[in-house]
């Protein structure tokens, strides 16, 4: 049979004087079959290839980084389509929270990816949107080399159509939200154990560690709990690169100039010691305008940031544009700041404001800020001493405290309304018969807050003025100071050094404290213009008046949020957390971050906020200053008082260590604070464990900057 002929092997050798067998018939009819068939099969073998190499291009567009397969180097961030986020999240159905930059959904990705998402939505409504849109950029160009770390939360995907100015970024989900809420509001039991609370510690300084190892470091700029992220297990990641930024160093050995980009289509940022490509995804994705984050002068324009990295190209908006390669990243905040805290904000003024802010270099005007202290009241506080649930807020706290020294205009319209009006009205009732042993009794209990009169033993002790025991203590001081101003002259007394030659490090010195009271006294008039509360505010935050001098330790006071609301629509970090140093001398270094993570350990430590009231106000103010009342502690070695009482299973050793670092931490001078690379060494036990510095023993003496305030007045 022919097809038994066709199966036998071929002979070995091949005759060719052999006549070919022939089948005509045979041969014609398979030449006839076979031709549509074969056409077929190529018409659709190539189709199949478009389909299939259509489908990896999508997916690969689509995928997030989890669902790579080995050996696909596409990195986040992803770029997906708005139906598909919209999808992910059932029509943004399930808020998770909300920030400066809009409200935070949870979602999961569509298959094949099938990954738990939480997507952040920009809200150009309700915030500024410049400020939103310069924290999209910023978040994705950290994304690709953040998403590293194990301890860090970068987005690993974004969706942008500046058009419709809808932004969005796509991050793994934490289930368990965010530390502020989980330590402070839900109290889960799993943080209430001792080993659960220090590994979240050291998380978070490892997460810290790893930002300053890159090369140039990464400084977060806003660590603070609700940016400290928990996953299922309760792992802490830092999260919220919204204000980050690159360590400004003009010797930095980054990239050659802007120039040779072009060729060399992929940057290097450099994270432990090894060099990361920071290049994503291929020609057709988009390339982000970051430009206007970065310092002004340090990394100069040829040293633009996709210098360091090649990040997506999205279409820059004119407003991005406004802010400009010009604009460092603190105006850029700053004049964030000032559109969303003024309804009447305009591009005109934007530029204005940006200037201004060039010019000082402090960030916002003091009123902006101002305005935002008070934006950021809510009940919170109140709730926790107030049981009965009277509505007051920080501001009636504040009036409550101060008494008379409120401001009138102030007390009656501009500050108060509704409750707190009459809230106020009582007190001043209250306050008109006990006058003067109101003020006698607030002086003694501003004392008390650094001077531990508070304490049984002392308390028994016939207490002293405030006047008089300030005079006592640096009376002589005083006087040096004033013979030494009468010779300088008080014309320059704002802007000269603080007696170390160093003008621009002025918070490193207790001493500019009593020189700037004398030089205070001389414009009292003006000052005295404000409310009594300012200087309350000015004397407890510190870190609240840009533009003010302070001269001690931000003695800082978180105001919580309100519902979720965001803490910091407007400045470069957050009230309590952020260095005092932050702002003024334009020396922003790792040093800011380690400022804000001593802070965010004692909260840690200590379960509550840097500023917290619970009880009666009186009993309790004396703790109401986490910084101050750790001070006081460590002053009376009691340390272990700090520790938050609910833990379980309390290693002390391991505590008091934390809480020395802490303290290290949050040092006046960033210099003398640890790097995040001996605070992790310190926690891990590798490094010796700390000694505290000669201000935090026994006998130094607390210099209480509210007496000095008060005796201006
Ligand atoms: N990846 C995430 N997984 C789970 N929840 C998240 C995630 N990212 C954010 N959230 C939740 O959304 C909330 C808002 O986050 P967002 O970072 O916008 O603001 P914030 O950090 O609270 O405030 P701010 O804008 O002042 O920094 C967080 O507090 C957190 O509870």
């Amino acid at each position: 049979m022919p097809s038994r002929k066709l199966l036998q092997p071929p002979p070995s050798t091949v005759d060719f004087q052999k006549p070919t067998p022939n089948f005509p018939h045979r041969r014609h009819h398979h030449h006839h079959s076979l031709l549509p068939l074969l056409i077929t099969a190529a018409a659709a073998s190539i189709l199949f290839l478009v389909l299939f190499l259509l489908f990896l291009r999508r997916r690969k567009r689509t995928a997030p980084s989890t669902t790579s397969t080995a050996g696909d180097d596409s990195k986040p961030p992803h770029r997906f389509s708005y139906s598909l986020i919209r999808r992910a999240t059932n029509s943004f159905s399930s808020p998770l929270g909300h920030g400066g930059f809009g409200t935070v959904f949870s979602g999961t990705l569509p298959p094949p990816a099938r990954t738990p998402v939480a997507v952040k939505l920009m809200d150009p409504t309700t915030t500024s949107s410049q400020q939103g849109e310069r924290e999209f950029h910023n978040e994705l160009f950290f994304a690709s080399v953040l998403c590293q770390s194990p301890h860090v939360v970068a987005a690993m995907g974004f969706s942008s159509d500046p058009k419709r100015r809808r932004f969005l970024l796509v991050y793994d989900l934490m289930v368990n939200g965010n530390l502020q809420d989980a330590l402070l509001h839900r109290k889960c039991p799993e943080l209430m154990q001792w080993n659960k609370r220090f590994s979240v510690a050291l998380d978070i300084a490892k997460g810290v560690l790893f930002l300053h190892s890159c090369n140039p470091p990464v400084i977060h700029s806003d660590l603070k709990p609700s940016n400290i992220l928990l996953d299922a297990e309760f792992n802490a990641r830092i999260g919220d690169f919204g204000l980050a930024r690159l360590k400004s160093d003009p010797n930095l050995d980054v990239l050659d100039g802007g120039a040779d980009f072009e060729e060399k289509k992929e940057g290097f940022l450099e994270c432990d010691g090894g060099a990361v490509v920071v290049a994503v995804d291929d020609c057709e994705t988009e390339s982000v305008n970051t430009a206007c984050y970065f310092e002004e002068g340090s990394l100069g324009v040829d040293h633009s940031p996709e210098c360091f990295v090649r990040v997506p190209n999205l279409e820059t908006s004119p407003e991005t544009n406004g802010a400009g390669v010009s604009a460092s990243p603190e105006m850029a905040v700053a004049l964030a700041g000032a559109a969303s805290l003024s309804p009447g904000f305009d591009k005109a003024s934007s530029v204005q404001s940006e200037k201004g802010v060039k010019k000082n270099g402090k960030g916002m005007r003091s009123n902006s800020v101002r305005d935002w202290w008070w934006k950021q009241d809510n009940d919170e506080v109140a709730a926790s001493s107030n049981p009965v649930g009277e509505s007051k807020s920080v501001k009636d706290y504040v009036m409550e405290w101060i008494g008379k020294d409120v401001d009138k205009e102030r007390q009656k319209g501009e500050w108060l309304g509704g409750e707190g009006g009459q809230l106020w009205k009582q007190e001043k009732k209250r306050m008109k018969k006990k006058k003067k042993k109101s003020r006698k009794h607030q002086l003694e209990w501003w004392e008390s807050m650094e001077e531990e009169k508070f304490d049984d033993v002392l308390k028994k002790e016939k207490r002293r003025p405030a006047r008089r025991w300030w005079k006592e203590e640096y009376g002589e001081e005083l006087e040096k100071k004033k013979k030494k101003k009468k010779r300088k002259g008080l014309s320059n007394d704002d802007d000269d050094d603080d007696g170390n030659g160093n003008g621009s490090e002025w918070w490193m010195s207790d001493d500019a404290l009593y020189r700037d009271r004398n030089a205070k006294k001389a414009k009292s008039k003006s000052r005295n213009n404000r409310g009594g509360a300012d200087w309350w505010l000015e004397g407890l935050s510190g870190d609240l008046w840009r533009t003010r001098r302070n001269s001690f330790d931000s003695a800082s006071g978180e105001i919580p949020k309100s519902g979720g609301v965001s803490s910091t629509p407007s400045m470069r970090g957050t009230v309590c957390y952020v260095a005092p140093e932050y702002g003024y001398s334009g020396d922003v270094s790792e040093k800011c971050d380690v400022y804000s993570f001593g802070v965010l350990l004692l909260v840690i430590i200590s379960g509550r906020r840097p500023l917290q009231v619970n009880g009666s106000p009186m009993s309790e103010f004396h703790r109401a200053n986490l910084l101050s009342w750790a001070r006081h502690c460590a002053r009376n070695g009691k340390l272990i008082e700090l520790v938050d009482q609910s833990i379980q299973s309390l290693e002390k050793d391991q505590a008091l260590v934390c809480i020395k670092v802490a303290l290290l931490c949050v040092l006046k001078s960033p210099a003398r604070r640890p790097s995040m690379k001996e605070v992790v060494g310190m926690l891990t036990g590798e490094l010796e464990p700390p000694q505290l510095p000669v201000e935090y023993s026994p006998s130094t003496p607390s210099r209480f900057p509210f007496k000095t305030r008060k005796k201006g007045r």
